[in-house]
């Protein structure tokens, strides 16, 4: 009897492809659709419309599975929370984990499928993952929070290829194609139309001009309201007298400051990290780490205490936000996580 994969189908060429390679490899495939926000561009219709061609074409069956509350309360509230307290959210990270590799996973089982197969450009061998072929595609920093009892089930059948590779395989899928490659690379977030800062306007006023300050608490120019800016951020506030670029190096959102300084004012040697995610048992130990997602890796000593990690850079970093995920690994492999709470 063929051996049943669920694949998380978001009506995009690599989710299409991921089905079609399955298909082809002798796996019985069904589609699952996740239903994440109720935004109303027709969205949701449009990726649908792009399923169903898809899911005729290979003649499978599709579920649509309304996650909506879920969503909202892992994820998205989340999101706006982190802008009020002047943190930079990662919300795909927590979607991995709780949504697509949580109650997608869960949803699969039930439906007794033996995997969980998506189009993301990963590798596991079942108990680690590993960084995709394609480094530019590679995307084991947002699922390095994943619980590691999930990664027996998971497929990544596009792991070991090139974005160009899956457009002629998309291109064999015939009618369905030409639909699937008309819609758009999906944006970074998914419930984000625009920039985020038009999503959290709708939560709060976000536009509450307050004062710029330099590293000793001087007051030297202006902002827009502490949510318009991340660390690392150049533009959009004032320095009076500045001849050199000032970088955003700490967002207070007690008294709606932000302080500035100059590009060494960013540099970063120490990291503590919290809610860690470990697929190995050791406490110390020598590893690269990222600090953002599109970052080069840093070498470091690593030290886990009461499940909070201090993480000493051998070279510095820069523009390091409180909120985003340092990433463990060896060499590809990845080792585990934690999420940034400071930097020294
Ligand atoms: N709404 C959704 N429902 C089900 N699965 C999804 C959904 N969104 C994403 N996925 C799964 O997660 C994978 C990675 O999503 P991401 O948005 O990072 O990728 P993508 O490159 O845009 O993929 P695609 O081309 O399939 O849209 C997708 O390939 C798909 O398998």
């Amino acid at each position: 009897m063929k051996k049943k994969v669920m694949v998380g189908m978001s009506g995009g060429i690599d989710s299409s492809v991921t089905a079609y390679m399955l298909q082809k490899d002798g796996f019985e495939v069904e589609g699952c659709y996740l239903k994440l926000h109720d935004r109303t561009d027709g969205y949701h219709e449009k990726n649908l419309a792009y399923i169903e061609d898809v899911a005729k074409f290979l003649n499978i069956k599709y579920h649509v599975l309304d996650l909506t509350k879920k969503f909202e309360q892992e994820v998205y509230d989340y999101f706006i929370n982190s802008y009020l307290e002047g943190t930079t959210p990662n919300p795909c990270v927590k979607c991995n984990r709780q949504i697509k590799f949580g109650a997608m996973l869960d949803f699969a089982k039930e439906h007794k499928a033996s995997y969980l197969a998506t189009g993301h450009y990963v590798k596991t061998d079942g108990k680690f993952f590993y960084q995709a072929d394609d480094d530019t595609k590679d995307q084991s920093y947002f699922l390095s929070q994943v619980d590691k009892e999930a990664l027996p089930f998971m497929m990544f059948p596009l792991s070991t290829y090139k974005k160009e590779d899956i457009i002629k395989f998309g291109a064999e899928l015939d009618v369905a194609y030409k639909r699937i490659t008309e819609k758009n690379e999906s944006q970074e977030i998914c419930f984000v139309e625009t920039v985020y800062t038009d999503v959290v306007k709708r939560h709060a006023n976000i536009d509450i001009p307050g004062k710029v300050l330099d590293e000793q608490g001087n007051v030297v120019g202006e902002h827009k309201g502490y949510m318009h800016y991340t660390i690392g951020k150049r533009r959009g506030f004032t320095v009076h007298g500045a001849h050199e670029p000032h970088f955003v190096t700490k967002l207070n959102p007690k008294d709606n400051t932000i302080i500035v300084g100059k590009k060494q004012a960013l540099e970063v040697n120490q990291v503590k990290a919290e809610n860690l995610n470990m697929f190995i048992d050791e406490e110390e130990f020598d590893c690269t780490v990222k600090l953002r997602y599109r970052s080069t890796s840093v070498p470091c000593k690593v030290i886990i205490k009461d499940d909070k990690a201090t993480i000493n850079l051998k070279e510095p970093a820069f523009g390091v936000a409180a909120g985003q995920l340092a990433v463990f690994y060896e060499e590809d492999k990845v080792i585990g996580s934690a999420w940034i709470k400071a930097t020294s």
